[in-house]
């Protein structure tokens, strides 16, 4: 069964959002909008930026380095955006009192 268009995004689609205030990336297929996210990255903002500037839009490897909780918390985003097929926003627990903070699952990487 074919995906609803409007959470199939392609990856020209996801590089041309590479500015600190309108940045998304990808990890696993999810394409991710970062753009509030970015300066609350307990990791400092310009270790997400090195990154996307060395590999392009596809940061899943770096991504998957993070801490169990982490990558659980991501998941289980993943799961709740496959099963509405609507953009989820959501908390890490180390953002979660920064409501001005969440990452915002938009789709996933297909030919359009
Ligand atoms: C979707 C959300 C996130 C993305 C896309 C992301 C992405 C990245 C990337 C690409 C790096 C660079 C890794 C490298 O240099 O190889 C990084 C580093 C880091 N991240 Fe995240 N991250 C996210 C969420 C988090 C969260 C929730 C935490 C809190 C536990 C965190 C903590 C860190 C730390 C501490 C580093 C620095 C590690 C070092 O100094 O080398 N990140 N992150």
């Amino acid at each position: 069964m074919s995906r609803p268009a409007t959470t199939t995004i392609t990856l020209e689609e996801c590089d041309k959002h590479a500015s600190e205030g309108d940045f998304w990336v990808v990890v696993e297929t999810y394409v991710l909008d970062l753009s509030s996210f970015l300066q609350h990255h307990p990791g400092r903002a310009r270790k997400i930026i090195q990154k996307r500037k060395e590999l392009g839009c596809d940061i899943t490897p770096n991504f998957l380095n993070h801490f169990g909780h982490t990558v659980r918390t991501f998941r289980q985003a993943c799961q709740e955006f496959d099963r509405t097929q609507e953009p989820v926003s959501f908390d890490f627990q180390e953002t979660a009192n920064n409501k001005n903070a969440p990452v915002v699952i938009l789709g996933k990487i297909g030919s359009g």
